[in-house]
C-alpha cells in the first residue's frame, strides 16, 4: 500500500498564496514562524519532568491576571517572542503572560501584522501529563510608523486575518484558519514538518456531548442551568435523548475534540467573582477559537451575541464563551434571549431595555 501524498504546511501556504497574486509572502512567513514556535514548545512539553527546570510552578510567580505561572507558561511565552520577533512582518505581540504589548523595535518598514497568543493553554494540566496547547490570533497592525499601543489590539474577532492552535497531545497538531475554512496538520516528528492530515474540517451541526465545569453550577445564570438540566434529564426529559459529558480543563483540547466529532463547550458568564465576567480571555482564547469553530461551520457566542462581534475594551478582558455544534449553540442563545437576567439591580439595564447590559 502506498502512503498518500500529503502537503506540508509550507506547500499548503504556497498553494493558498496563489489566491493572492500580489501577496508579499509576509503572511506565510508569519504563519511558518508561529508553526516553528509550536514545534519548539511541543518538544519541551514532551520532555515532561526531564526538562531542565521541570514542569512545575515558577516559585510563587503569578501572571498579570493573578494566576500561578507554571515554568512552561514562561518558557512558552519566551519561545513565541524569540521565534516571531524576527519574522519581518510584525509590529507587535500581546500575550496572556505579559501585562502590556511587546514592541517590535527593529523592523523597518513597520510590520503589517499583530500577533496575540496564549502560549500555553491548560497549563494547570501539564504536570499530570494531560494535553495542553498554544492558541494564536493574527490581526492587522495600524498603518504609520508609530509604536503599537494596547488600543491597536482591541479589534473585534471578526477582523482576524488568521487564527489557530497547536495541541500537544499523543500527536502534536496545528489547526489553522486563514478565513477560508479550517485545515489540520499533524507533526511528522521524523521530518519535523506539519503535514496536512485533516483538510476542510467541519463541526457536525448536531451533538449529544457537552463540556462544562459543573463545580460552578451554583453560580450559573438560569439559561445555562436550564440547558444543562435538560441535557442531564436525557431521554426522559424535553430533549428526548441521552447526553454524554466531558471536561478536560484545557480549552484547546476541548476545541479539538469538538472539531473532530462535534459537541458544545460552555464557560459561561457567572456570578462566581464579580470582577470576572467569565473565565476565558477574549483576545487570545475566545476570538481565535471562535474564528476556527465558525470557519468549520460551528458557532461561537457569549450566549447573548456572536463572540466575534464583541468590541474588546482591554487586552486581558474576560468573557463568557459557548462554542461548538451550531444547533446546540443556537439553542443556548435562544434560552438567553427567552429569559431576563437574574437579579438585575436596575430594570433600565435589563436585556430588553434601552440600555443593554454589556455581553
Ligand atoms: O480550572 P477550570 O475552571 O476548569 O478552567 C479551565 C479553563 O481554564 C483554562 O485552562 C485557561 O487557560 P490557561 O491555562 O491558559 O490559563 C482553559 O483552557 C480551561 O478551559
Ligand atoms: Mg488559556
Ligand atoms: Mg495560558
Amino acid at each position: 500500500m502506498t502512503t498518500p501524498h500529503r502537503l506540508t504546511l509550507t506547500q499548503f501556504l504556497i498553494e493558498e498564496r496563489r489566491r493572492f497574486p500580489d501577496a508579499s509572502g509576509d503572511f506565510n512567513s508569519l504563519i511558518l514562524n508561529v508553526a516553528l514556535a509550536c514545534k519548539s514548545i511541543a518538544r519541551k512539553v514532551a520532555c515532561g519532568a526531564l526538562l531542565e527546570g521541570g514542569h512545575g510552578d515558577v516559585g510563587g510567580a503569578v501572571n498579570v491576571q493573578g494566576e500561578t505561572q507554571k515554568e512552561m507558561d514562561v518558557v512558552s511565552n519566551e519561545v513565541f517572542l524569540q521565534v516571531n520577533e524576527w519574522c519581518g512582518c510584525l509590529a507587535g505581540m500581546a500575550s496572556e503572560e505579559m501585562e502590556s504589548p511587546y514592541q517590535i523595535a527593529d523592523c523597518y518598514p513597520k510590520g503589517k501584522y499583530l500577533l496575540v497568543f496564549d502560549p500555553l493553554d491548560g497549563s494547570s494540566n501539564i504536570d499530570v501529563n494531560v494535553s495542553v496547547g498554544s492558541i494564536f490570533s493574527v490581526l492587522r497592525a495600524p498603518m504609520g510608523e508609530a509604536a503599537v499601543t494596547e488600543q491597536d489590539f482591541l479589534q473585534a474577532g471578526a477582523g482576524q486575518v488568521a487564527a489557530g492552535y497547536a495541541v500537544y497531545g499523543p500527536a502534536t497538531m496545528l489547526v489553522l484558519t486563514v478565513g477560508n475554512g479550517v485545515n489540520g496538520f499533524t507533526l511528522d516528528v521524523n521530518l519535523g514538518e506539519f503535514m496536512l492530515t485533516h483538510p476542510a474540517m467541519q463541526v457536525p451541526a448536531d451533538t449529544s456531548e457537552f463540556a462544562i465545569n459543573a463545580s460552578n453550577s451554583r453560580f450559573w445564570e438560569p439559561p445555562v442551568k436550564r440547558y444543562v438540566d435538560e441535557c442531564l434529564a436525557g431521554r426522559t426529559g424535553v430533549r428526548g435523548k441521552d447526553f454524554n459529558m466531558r471536561w478536560i480543563a484545557s480549552m484547546v483540547a476541548e476545541a479539538h475534540r469538538i472539531l473532530m466529532r462535534g459537541g458544545v463547550f460552555l464557560y459561561p458568564r457567572d456570578s462566581k467573582d464579580a470582577s470576572k465576567p467569565g473565565r476565558l480571555r477574549l483576545l487570545y482564547e475566545a476570538n481565535p477559537i471562535g474564528f476556527v469553530i465558525e470557519q468549520a461551520g460551528g458557532r461561537a457566542s457569549t450566549g447573548r451575541q456572536p463572540v466575534l462581534a464583541v468590541q474588546p475594551s482591554s487586552l486581558h478582558q474576560r468573557i463568557g464563551l459557548v462554542f461548538g455544534s451550531r444547533h446546540e449553540v443556537e439553542r443556548i442563545e435562544r434560552y438567553h434571549n427567552d429569559l431576563q437576567p437574574v437579579e438585575m439591580p436596575n430594570p433600565l439595564f435589563n436585556e430588553r431595555s434601552l440600555f443593554r447590559m454589556p455581553a
